[in-house]
């Protein structure tokens, strides 16, 4: 039965409204709700089944080379392939539209030993229709066959839930409710999500789910939130870092479930909780250009809202016990150190006095019975793509190593952090790095993961 408009406005409001949708839910009602591939052992040989792919990598010269992402999707298709599945893989690179996926399709063909067409053109947006290009690559396609859409996002409709607020979503119900109904009647309605750090609400995960008569969750996605997700909800230090500064929200949402000793707070977004920890311990703290409201619109700006919401989470953490480690000197525009900012001076990374002190703080952390203790890791310390900013994430690195060595077990947040992890250490020094950023701390922190919960919601019925 094809979605009507009014099912794609609803189940489409829900996604958007994300927590507030369903408050009461944590990660795991998501998880027990959502399918797992096993569900679909008894789809026939011969079934066309869409999945949507990680496909967001890039793919270097040989395997294993910038494709860990289309890695974590092998499990999966090879499931597929066994029961003689035809699967046909859609899914974004980046954010520009022209971007192809021409390297990810010769590299899922390496990796699975089979030719994987990759179709360019498989929707005509005006008239929103799925073009004949796709039902004859699925002609030609014999059963276990693979094949691969042209990236996603050359279509606005993939984007269009992007930035609507849930009164919005009506308008946008139509258009979706086609598409979704036509890739059911062109492609299939069974549909899979192996796509663990496609976080963003793209139509392709969150709205397409609505016209599918069966969904599961892929086996890389179940296993990393089954797995290493869990130990996550365990921390007792979490290091947050980087330049987002809603990851002041995840940051509390950590902290209210109770396992959180310790909060280390680096990069930009710490200036936060510097400046919070001054106003509640009568030490004012300049933070430089960051808190010139002339710079409300830069990443990097800390709003004054922000500043009184870490002033709340120190308050209460402190209640609680928790300890609050940041960062006591900056790198500025010309690459010097200073302790104290001046208004003018923007912050790029911290600076060495800062690093011999989360150096402390880690050895104060290892001094206790390191059984069981679990760390997290998300962000950079600086801009550290520039040479001159690269200080503090650089040594920030051994610090997750020594933790290990010492018996911790150590997780990092993918993201910048996880690509960092890999320019300044090896996989080797921490227990787990997770192959996406946002969808991780959306799973840890304040908000559902948008595809689990359309996941959810399909699943129902
Ligand atoms: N002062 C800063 N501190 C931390 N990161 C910064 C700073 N200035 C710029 N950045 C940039 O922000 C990005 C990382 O921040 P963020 O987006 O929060 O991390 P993630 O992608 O892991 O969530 C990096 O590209 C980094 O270079
Ligand atoms: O790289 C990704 O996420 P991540 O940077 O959060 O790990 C995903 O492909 C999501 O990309 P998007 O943030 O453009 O939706």
């Amino acid at each position: 039965m094809p979605v009507t408009p009014e099912q794609m406005q609803a189940f489409c409001e829900t996604i958007v409204r994300g927590r507030e949708a369903n408050p009461e839910l944590s990660l795991n009602d998501y998880l027990a709700d959502v399918p797992r591939m096993e569900s679909l052992s008894d789809v026939p040989s011969g079934t066309v089944v869409l999945v949507r792919g990680d496909t967001d990598a890039k793919p270097g010269k040989s395997v294993g080379e910038g494709d860990i992402r289309l890695r974590s999707m092998v499990e999966t298709l090879k499931f597929g392939q066994e029961r003689g599945w035809i699967q046909v893989i859609f899914g974004h690179i980046g954010r520009e539209p022209e971007k192809s996926l021409d390297k990810v399709a010769a590299r899922l063909g390496e990796l699975l030993g089979c030719d994987v067409p990759l179709v360019e053109d498989w929707l005509d947006e005006s008239s929103m229709t799925v073009t004949a290009a796709v039902t004859e690559a699925i002609h030609a396609a014999k059963p276990g066959g693979v094949i691969v859409l042209q990236n996603t996002r050359k279509y606005d409709i993939e984007r269009a839930l992007w930035k609507v607020k849930p009164e919005d979503v009506a308008g946008l119900a139509p258009k979706l409710a086609k598409f979704a109904n036509e890739l059911a009647e062109k492609v299939g309605t069974v549909y899979v999500n192996e796509a663990f750090s496609a976080g963003s609400l793209d139509a392709s995960s969150v709205a397409v789910p609505a016209a599918m008569e069966r969904v599961a969750l892929g086996k890389y996605a179940a296993g990393e939130f089954d797995g290493p997700m869990q130990q996550c909800l365990k921390s007792a230090l979490a290091v947050f870092s980087g330049i987002k500064i809603d990851k002041l929200d995840d940051m509390e949402a950590m902290i209210s479930r109770g396992t959180i000793k310790q909060i280390f707070a680096s990069g930009s977004l710490a200036m936060a909780i510097r400046k919070a920890i001054g106003k509640l311990d009568d030490d004012p703290v300049c933070l430089g250009a960051a808190e010139d409201p002339a710079n409300s619109k830069a990443p990097w700006y800390i709003p004054p809202a922000r500043v009184e919401q870490a002033k709340a989470i120190v308050a209460d953490g402190r209640e609680k016990g928790i300890t609050f480690t940041v960062p006591c000197d900056s790198i500025v525009e010309d690459g010097t150190a200073k302790d104290e900012l001046s208004p003018s001076d923007q912050q790029f990374d911290i600076g060495p006095k800062s690093i011999a002190h989360f150096h402390d703080a880690v050895s104060e952390f290892l001094e206790q019975d390191t059984k069981g203790l679990v760390a997290f890791h998300n962000g950079v310390f600086g801009m550290f793509e520039d040479p001159r900013f690269e200080g503090g994430t650089k040594a920030w690195y051994p610090e997750l190593k020594r933790m290990k060595e010492a018996g911790v077990e150590v997780y990092v947040g993918g993201g910048e952090g996880g690509k960092a992890l890999e320019k300044y250490g090896e996989e080797s020094w921490v227990t787990h790095n997770f192959t996406a950023g946002g969808t991780v701390l959306n799973a840890l922190g304040s908000e559902p993961v948008p595809y689990l919960a359309a996941l959810r919601e399909a699943a129902k019925g």
